[in-house]
């Protein structure tokens, strides 16, 4: 039986497993994200974060464990498609746009693709402008719409690629490791922006740069060996003797 109503939350892992080989990547993992909330996951190398979002993405289907999406939708019986359908965005950590179209084009593109190529053929309106414009804005460049994406830098290259995302209107966001490579001004932008975001949406994001974590400025949940090792605050679980041994004492 579980130990918490999965009603009302907006993804509910419990008693998750997976191995490879034998070897337990995730090991009977049970964390949940209510909607509207932002998470980070912090956690050494091959903790399982990647796994995690694998099984959570349909990538990985669990040897066990429940995995369900607002509240009553089983994951694990979806396809990665059905998952992305639901509502379900994922930020890898290299980004992808392209880079010959301006960055108008990027989010319009990404917007056809959620309306479907007939859709994108027969119907067109100021709606589409309109939140083109919104999402400019959230991922700070608004001033930036008519320059090609390949001229951007690599943090703003994030930015376009999780407006790509906005443009899907993901009821969760995850993001791997978004401030990788950028600048100092770069990563304390990406903790506003990825605030504002969950204004609206619930993002789980994860990272290991620790001074981007407190600007973010939400509850941690630490990895290690598969399973939830501590979760709280930063300053809560940077006190815990077990994740100073395991991870952020070294
Ligand atoms: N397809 C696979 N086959 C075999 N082992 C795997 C596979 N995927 C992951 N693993 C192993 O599972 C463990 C968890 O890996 P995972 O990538 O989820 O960790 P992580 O927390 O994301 O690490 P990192 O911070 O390095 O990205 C690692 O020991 C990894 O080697």
């Amino acid at each position: 039986m579980s130990r918490t109503d999965p009603q009302h939350t907006q993804l509910y892992l419990d008693g998750v497993c997976v191995s490879f080989d034998g070897f337990r990547a995730l090991n009977n993992l049970s964390l949940i994200i209510m909607p509207g909330e932002m998470r980070a996951i912090i956690g050494p190398n091959g903790a399982g974060k990647t796994t995690m979002m694998d099984v959570i993405t349909g990538k990985t289907r669990p040897d066990a464990g429940a995995v369900l999406f607002d509240g009553d939708t089983d994951l694990t019986r979806l396809d990665e498609a059905g998952i992305a359908n639901l509502g379900i965005g994922r930020k890898f950590q290299k980004p992808t746009v392209f880079e010959s179209h301006t960055v108008w084009d990027n989010i319009d593109l990404a917007l056809a693709g959620r309306r479907g190529p007939f859709a994108t053929l027969f119907h067109r309106d100021g709606a589409d402008d309109q939140r083109i414009l919104e999402i400019l804005d959230v991922i700070r460049l608004s001033g930036r719409r008519h320059v090609q994406a390949g001229s951007l830098s690599h943090g703003q290259k994030q930015w376009l690629e999780i407006g790509m995302l906005l443009a899907q209107e993901p009821k969760l966001l995850l993001v791997d490791e978004p401030v990788a490579g950028m600048t100092d001004a770069e990563t304390a932008e990406t903790a506003r922006l990825l605030r504002d975001i969950a204004q609206t949406r619930s993002v789980v994001v994860v990272e290991h740069d620790m001074t981007f974590v407190r600007d973010l400025d939400v509850k941690v949940t630490v990895l290690h060996e598969g399973s939830v090792l501590s979760d709280g605050s930063l300053d809560h679980v940077s006190a815990d003797p077990r994740v100073i041994e395991v991870y952020l004492g070294r």
